[in-house]
């Protein structure tokens, strides 16, 4: 079986060379407080968009990480190229902000049943028809740590598009689907990342799933909710190995002071 690579290099300001990733990112900010490093994903991506009311957050949050400067040159800097959602959200003023600083706007307020970010996934991957899906890496900003409904519907959208890189982000951890189709490697940059990590089965029960890396290393190990599930684990070295029978969620823990 293939290994599959993963690596939170997004996180770190200066990608030494030896490490820059040869993914294409793009970044989708959603309706909740700014993660910190916000700037940066922003930087790496090479399409920014906003699900509905995350525009709202860009607008009035993003300027509050530069304190030193005008809001109005903050807000010029960092346009979104797309705001799509059911815009019951964002704000008027905002909404003219951007359409009047050339951002595309999408309403798609006739569909009810699937998510702002789900909307903004699908329109990344029609944007993107002929990019090679294996070198896309969708962040997300915002995803956790709020109402639970939507970080629920946040984890499905990991589930519904699971052949497609999507890192769910919040200024305290990261969480990604480690497909059934793959062997996994993944590669902590302990300047960013760690040590507390998780390893949970999602949708169904995992019938055996072997790790190497992990303070509580699984041995053709069973998960299942109401059984065995892989929370408050440590990352002991730079490399975690997964081999699983099902789909897991990885969630690793994001350092608050960068050190390195
Ligand atoms: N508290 C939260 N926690 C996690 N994700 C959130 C939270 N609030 C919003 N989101 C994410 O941001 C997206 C856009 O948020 P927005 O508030 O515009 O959505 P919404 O569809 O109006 O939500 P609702 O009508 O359920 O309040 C949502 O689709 C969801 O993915
Ligand atoms: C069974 C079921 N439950 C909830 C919703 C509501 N809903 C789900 S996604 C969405 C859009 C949010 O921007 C809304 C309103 C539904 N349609 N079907």
């Amino acid at each position: 079986m293939e290994v599959m690579s993963h690596s939170s290099s997004f996180l770190i300001p200066a990608i030494p060379p030896d490490q820059r990733s040869s993914l294409t990112y793009a970044l989708v900010v959603l309706n909740q407080s700014l993660p910190r490093f916000v700037p940066l994903l922003w930087k790496h991506a090479q399409l920014r968009l906003c699900a509905d009311g995350g525009a709202n957050r860009v607008y009035d949050e993003l300027p509050l990480l530069f304190p030193h400067e005008d809001a109005l040159d903050v807000r010029n800097r960092y346009k979104p190229d797309v705001i799509k959602g059911d815009m019951d959200s964002i704000r008027t003023e905002v909404l003219d902000f951007y359409t009047n600083n050339g951002t595309k706007i999408m309403d798609e307020s006739d569909d009810q049943d699937t998510t702002d970010l789900h909307k903004c996934v699908s329109y990344i991957c029609d944007f993107a028809p002929n990019l090679d899906k294996s070198s896309l890496c969708i962040l997300v900003a915002g995803a956790l740590g709020g109402r639970f409904d939507h970080e629920m519907g946040n984890i499905n959208v990991l589930c519904r598009f699971s052949s497609i890189r999507i890192v769910l982000l919040s200024d305290d951890c990261l969480i990604h689907l480690l497909p059934r189709t793959h062997h996994h490697e993944i590669h902590i940059q302990s300047s960013t990342v760690g040590p507390h990590c998780g390893l949970i089965p999602v949708g169904m029960p995992s019938g055996s799933t072997t790790t190497t890396g992990l303070e509580w290393d699984l041995h053709e190990t069973e998960m299942r909710f109401g059984g065995l599930i892989s929370t408050s684990n440590i990352v002991k070295g730079e490399k975690i190995t997964v081999r699983s029978d099902t789909d897991l969620l990885w969630t690793i823990s994001i350092k608050k002071l960068q050190t390195g």
